[in-house]
């Protein structure tokens, strides 16, 4: 994938941005964003065929020993090319391939990766790399917070969801049967690579999981970039290089400009979990890994537009936008039909975003006003979770169309 979009248009339509891009490489083959945390400041590289140059990783890995976690998809396309690379930076380099799937982001496998460091003794100069999606690099980075109080980590993002956002900000977990991502940590990594070369081998599914979290900027705090959405998803869904390339890096834009306010989720950061309270309920419900998280992500920003609408702020056309949009990338825009309001209830009681218990959710006051707020009835909530239920009751073919999946 080369490099087209241009720095200039991007700072045209990202007037508040605070976070620039810059081209670095002599040969400008890469572009760098930099993340200007509060505990670390970390590039984000983009180029293409970044894997295969060990300049690219050297840099950020101190010590002699690196631990690279990847899984059984991601492994055999790409942990070659990467180990070659970190071998020619003079470290031993030792590997863990983990199973596939969202159900692995699990304590026994964060165990599995912590018994590989000590069985090679690595130590407080060693580093991991997490190669893969958003599931390889949450625990990932879980295990390098933990591993004696935290060792240095790269993230080298394989999927589109993993680019434009999970690689980005430091939120680290494991899941919890009860709850997703109970149990985890605030801890940023040293850099991460993106080489948009991996992306080639993604199937449509997945791309269409990482274009729910894109969307989710425009609707939380760029309404610019959710026009653009409207305007460009043929050419994301198409994988047009310029298309998905200025996707990304606007995504990150966005990310780390709210992370650098708000590291730590005190305030502004949890308008990043538009939809994930009814996501991960979903998620949850029914069983990690049928449903991909950015689908579930995407059915949940739907119910949040819903409900804000029934609160009286937000129109009704912005729903329907929404819908249209996501629908547009074969993403699901209603909840599973089988799933309970008990089940909603239950399992939306753990999120973290409950206080004394109290649930704040993130809604929206306008298109790019997401606000976070527990004003809100419990009659309201109710009633946006049963609307889906009478809508598949009543409309049964039309539920049909919103292309639901199930495994
Ligand atoms: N930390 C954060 O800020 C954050 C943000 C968003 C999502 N997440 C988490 O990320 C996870 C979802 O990430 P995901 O959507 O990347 O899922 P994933 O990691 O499960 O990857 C999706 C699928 O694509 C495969 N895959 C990965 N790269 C590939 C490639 N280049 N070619 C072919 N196949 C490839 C994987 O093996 C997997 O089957 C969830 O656990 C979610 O909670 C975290
Ligand atoms: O980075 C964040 O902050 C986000 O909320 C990004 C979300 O897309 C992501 O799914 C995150 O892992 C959810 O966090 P959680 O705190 O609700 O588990
Ligand atoms: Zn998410």
């Amino acid at each position: 994938m080369g490099f087209v979009a241009s720095l200039g248009s991007l700072r045209k339509v990202r007037r508040r941005s605070s976070v620039t891009m810059a081209s670095v490489s002599p040969a400008e083959r890469t572009r760098v964003l930099e993340v200007k945390a509060e505990s670390r400041t970390y590039p984000i590289i983009f180029g293409d065929g970044l894997l295969g140059d060990p300049a690219n990783f050297s840099p950020y890995l101190p010590g002699d020993k690196v631990l690279v976690v990847t899984n059984e998809t991601v492994g055999p396309l790409y942990l070659n090319k990467l180990r070659e690379s970190l071998t020619a930076t003079g470290k031993s380099i030792f590997t863990i391939e983990l199973p596939d799937g969202e159900q692995y982001k699990s304590m026994e496998w964060l165990n599995a990766i912590l018994d590989k460091c000590m069985d090679h003794k690595l130590d407080r100069k060693s580093s991991l790399v997490a190669l893969g999606g958003g599931v390889v690099g949450d625990i990932t980075g879980f295990a390098a917070a933990c591993f004696v109080r935290g060792v240095p980590f790269v993230q080298v993002p394989t999927t589109l969801l993993a680019v434009v956002d999970s690689s980005v900000g430091g939120k680290t977990a494991v899941n919890h049967p009860k709850g997703k991502n109970m149990i985890g940590a605030f801890y940023q990594p040293r850099a991460v690579v993106v080489d948009t070369a991996v992306l080639s081998t993604l199937d449509d599914r997945q791309l269409a999981a990482g274009i729910a979290e894109i969307v989710k900027y425009g609707l939380i705090r760029d309404e610019p970039f959710f026009r653009w959405c409207e305007e460009n998803m043929d050419g994301m869904i198409a994988r047009d290089p310029a298309t998905l390339l200025y996707a990304m890096e606007r995504s990150c834009i966005n990310k780390a400009e709210v992370v650098e306010a708000d590291e730590r989720e005190g305030g502004v950061r949890a308008t990043l979990n538009l939809g994930h309270t009814f996501g991960h309920a979903i998620e949850a419900s029914m069983g990690y890994g049928q449903w991909l998280h950015g689908e579930a992500v995407a059915a949940g920003m739907v119910m949040a537009c819903e409900m804000s609408v029934r609160l009286g702020w937000l129109d009704e056309s912005v729903t329907k936008r929404t819908e249209k949009l996501l629908a547009r990338a074969s993403l699901p825009i209603r909840p599973p039909p089988s799933m309970a309001i008990e089940e909603f209830m239950t399992y939306m009681s753990v999120d973290k975003k409950v206080e004394s218990g109290v649930l704040k959710l993130i809604l929206l006051k306008g298109l790019g006003e997401a606000v976070v707020t527990a004003d809100f009835s419990k009659e309201v909530l109710y009633d946006t979770i049963m609307y889906y239920q009478h809508l598949f009751r009543e409309k049964p073919e039309e539920y049909d169309n919103y292309l639901i999946h199930t495994s």
